[in-house]
């Protein structure tokens, strides 16, 4: 039951706007119900298409108002009804309305629950074939037109199978990769295909021989191509992946974020990596420094479409008018990204978005907005085993039905461009 209430807390959260992050020990100690509260979380997540079909389906009046935990109790019910029949249908139906008896704003719901989920039980078969409601209809209609019907049809899956743990390296040691159960990928990015216990757990952690970094998020540092020593701006840093890839390829790095908290998260990551990048606090809209910068890279706030696999909720909580304002802001900070960088030096602009508005079209503004950036077109031959991803003009375009290395499925989607300021 307290694993019921608490998942159903954070599931309510989520659905108001908070970010998804799994339930950790200090919410849950006992790691079996934590993991299974987890199991029930992401799956009321990754499922919520064909869930809110089914609340249509169920609720002939809608969601009742003001009813405290209902929503959440009712939606992770409806998960394990229909999309995790191993955990019991009994224990989905009487927990649920148990929970509700306890919710004071909920409590006069409990017939209804009862109700809606028995109905629920009968259709669990044809609730369980509604695929086509996985992805929102507004977005798989903007991506067909952007990647084509087969890859869309597979990021479905991949947003029902989630993400797999990738991690770069800053020991590349065969050992390591070995003791970790990992696969190499691309370059110093592994992948953890079974993973049994936390990250902190895993072998080289304390020691801060890696950091957690999708394989896709790993591309855009290593385009910089500079060398070492070169003064390089990170702008929008924290909590620091690509900060730390930076560091590691030898760069003097100053790391600017606007959020003081993330840059908190930062410093830890880079202590316990043993780096000491230059740390700033400032608005990446007007920064001015003394000096520019031989190289800034600029992985600017988007509507993180990309990370649906991790972050289902994203699929929910973006309208076309967020996209809108992101852009805006992405277009003053590339602006000042550029005032930044010294004649000559090089700017890699990237995204975890799969929205075209927020990634390509973002080149075509940069070049006739600001006079002396040129594009400087990523060869094939720089992401080896990963060449698909790279389009005709030289751009970087991954998404979640690519496959990178040898066959392991699956990476984030990114937008990456690189640029050279001429004068
Ligand atoms: C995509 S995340 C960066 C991830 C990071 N580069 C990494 O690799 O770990 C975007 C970051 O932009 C920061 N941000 C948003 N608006 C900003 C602004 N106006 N100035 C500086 N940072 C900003 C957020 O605080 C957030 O940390």
């Amino acid at each position: 039951m307290k694993l019921r209430l608490v998942a159903a807390q954070r599931l309510k959260a989520v659905l108001a706007g908070e970010h998804f992050a799994p339930l950790g020990a200090g919410e849950l100690a006992d790691g079996r119900d934590r993991a299974l509260a987890n199991r029930l979380i992401t799956t009321a997540l990754r499922r919520q298409g064909q869930i809110n079909a089914m609340l249509g389906d169920l609720l002939d009046k809608g969601l009742p108002a003001k009813a405290g935990s209902f929503e959440a109790v009712l939606r992770l019910s409806l998960a394990q009804l229909v999309f995790l029949p191993d955990l019991g249908a009994h224990s989905a139906l009487f927990l649920a309305v148990e929970a509700i008896k306890r919710d004071a704003k909920a409590r006069h719901l409990s017939g209804l629950m009862n109700a809606v989920l028995r109905r629920a039980q009968a259709n669990s078969a044809r609730y369980g074939l509604m695929e086509e409601h996985l992805l929102p209809d507004a977005f798989a209609q903007r991506w067909i037109e952007a990647y084509g019907a087969e890859a869309v049809a597979r990021f479905a899956d991949a947003l029902v199978d989630g993400a797999p743990l990738d991690l770069t390296l800053r020991d590349d040691d065969p050992d390591l990769i070995e003791a970790l159960g990992a696969e190499r990928l691309l370059a110093d990015s592994v992948r953890v295909e079974i993973r049994d216990r936390p990250v902190e757990a895993l072998p080289g952690y304390d020691e801060g021989r890696w950091w957690v970094q999708d394989v896709a998020a790993a591309i855009p540092a290593r385009l910089l191509a500079l060398p070492a020593q070169s003064n390089v701006l990170d702008l929008c840093a924290a909590p620091g992946g690509k900060t730390a890839q930076l560091m590691k390829a030898g760069y003097r790095v100053t790391a600017l974020d606007s959020d003081g908290t993330r840059l908190q998260r930062l410093k830890a990551n880079m202590t316990r990596l043993g780096y000491a990048p230059k740390v700033i606090e400032a608005d990446a809209a007007n920064y001015d420094p003394a000096t520019p910068f031989d190289g800034v890279l600029l992985d600017a706030p988007c509507s993180a479409t990309g990370t649906f696999r991790r972050h289902p909720e994203v699929l929910w909580s973006r309208s076309a008018s967020d996209i809108a304002g992101r852009v805006r802001l992405q277009q003053a900070l590339l602006a000042n990204a550029f005032r930044c960088l010294a004649p000559g030096g090089t700017l890699i602009y990237c995204v975890c978005s799969l929205e075209p508005p927020e990634g390509e079209d973002q080149v075509d503004w940069a070049l006739s907005a600001l006079p002396g950036l040129e594009l400087w077109p990523v060869a094939p031959g720089e992401l080896e085993g990963l060449s698909q991803a790279v389009t005709e003009r030289g751009l970087v375009r991954t998404h979640p039905a690519m496959t990178p290395g040898n066959g392991n499925a699956g990476m984030d989607g990114f937008f990456v461009a690189r640029f050279r300021r001429t004068g």
